[in-house]
């Protein structure tokens, strides 16, 4: 078969959702009032900082700006500042082995053996870039950047937006035809699919106990781990 281009999701497909609220999440949570009053001047943090405020009125105080952020992170709010934020935020408790990212077994094995038949493989994240980078650069299964040739979080656009998908085929320089993107999301296969990609739903019973079936729920092709799917 013709080498063909995977763009994959993180969370819920080639991770569980579990780590992610669990563990990044309310570490999140613990350090960010504390980072924001020590790292709030530096211009990479305060960008940030500032795009909140606006959204939110004109906040006036950093201590309001943690206030919203911490409700964004227990909504799972997936804006690109709170993505961001989060990122510089984990960067410390991976260096410091506080915790590894966890990535399912089948994905590992999936996406290495993808690669060595000459597959380009690439990450599309509500997670920032950074934070992508750390992720597979810190997990359980030991650093997996190698696998992966781009990587695009929202700032190319939302997962939901059809034209995201497009600005993305830009970047692979490939046909619509030739990519695949995997996501436990309908809703982010809807918009690939109309930008032209194929679609595959991640149905993981550990992260979706109840399977979203197709027909009544939606039409994409639905594995439930990796190894259920052959691109040959
Ligand atoms: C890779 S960053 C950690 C996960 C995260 O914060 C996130 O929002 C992941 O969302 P996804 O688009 O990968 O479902
Ligand atoms: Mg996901």
């Amino acid at each position: 078969m013709k080498p063909c281009a995977i763009l994959t999701d993180i969370e819920g497909t080639t991770s569980s959702i579990a780590f992610v609220k669990e563990v990044l999440f309310p570490y999140a949570r613990r350090v960010l009032p504390q980072y924001v009053a020590s790292h709030g001047r530096e211009p990479e943090v305060r960008r940030w900082l500032d795009q909140v405020a606006a959204e939110n009125g004109g906040l006036c105080s950093d201590a309001m700006i943690s206030e919203v952020l911490l409700g964004w992170i227990d909504e799972d709010r997936k804006h690109t500042a709170l993505k961001a934020l989060q990122g510089l935020l984990w960067e410390e408790g991976y260096r410091r082995g506080d915790f590894k990212a966890h990535v399912y077994p089948d994905a590992v094995a999936r996406l290495q053996l993808w690669k060595s038949r000459g597959h380009d493989l690439s990450v599309y994240s509500s997670g920032s870039v950074p934070a992508q980078k750390l992720f597979f650069g810190h997990s359980e299964a030991g650093d997996l950047r190698p696998l992966f040739s781009q990587w695009f979080d929202t700032e190319i656009g939302g997962k939901r937006e059809a034209d995201s998908y497009r600005q993305i085929l830009g970047r692979l320089e490939r046909p619509a035809e030739e990519v695949v993107f995997l996501s436990d999301v309908v809703e982010e296969l809807d918009a690939a699919r109309d930008a032209g990609l194929a679609t595959v739903l991640l149905d993981r019973r550990s992260d979706y106990p109840t399977p979203r079936l197709g027909e009544a729920t939606h039409d994409h092709r639905r594995v439930e781990r990796f190894d259920e799917l052959s691109l040959d």
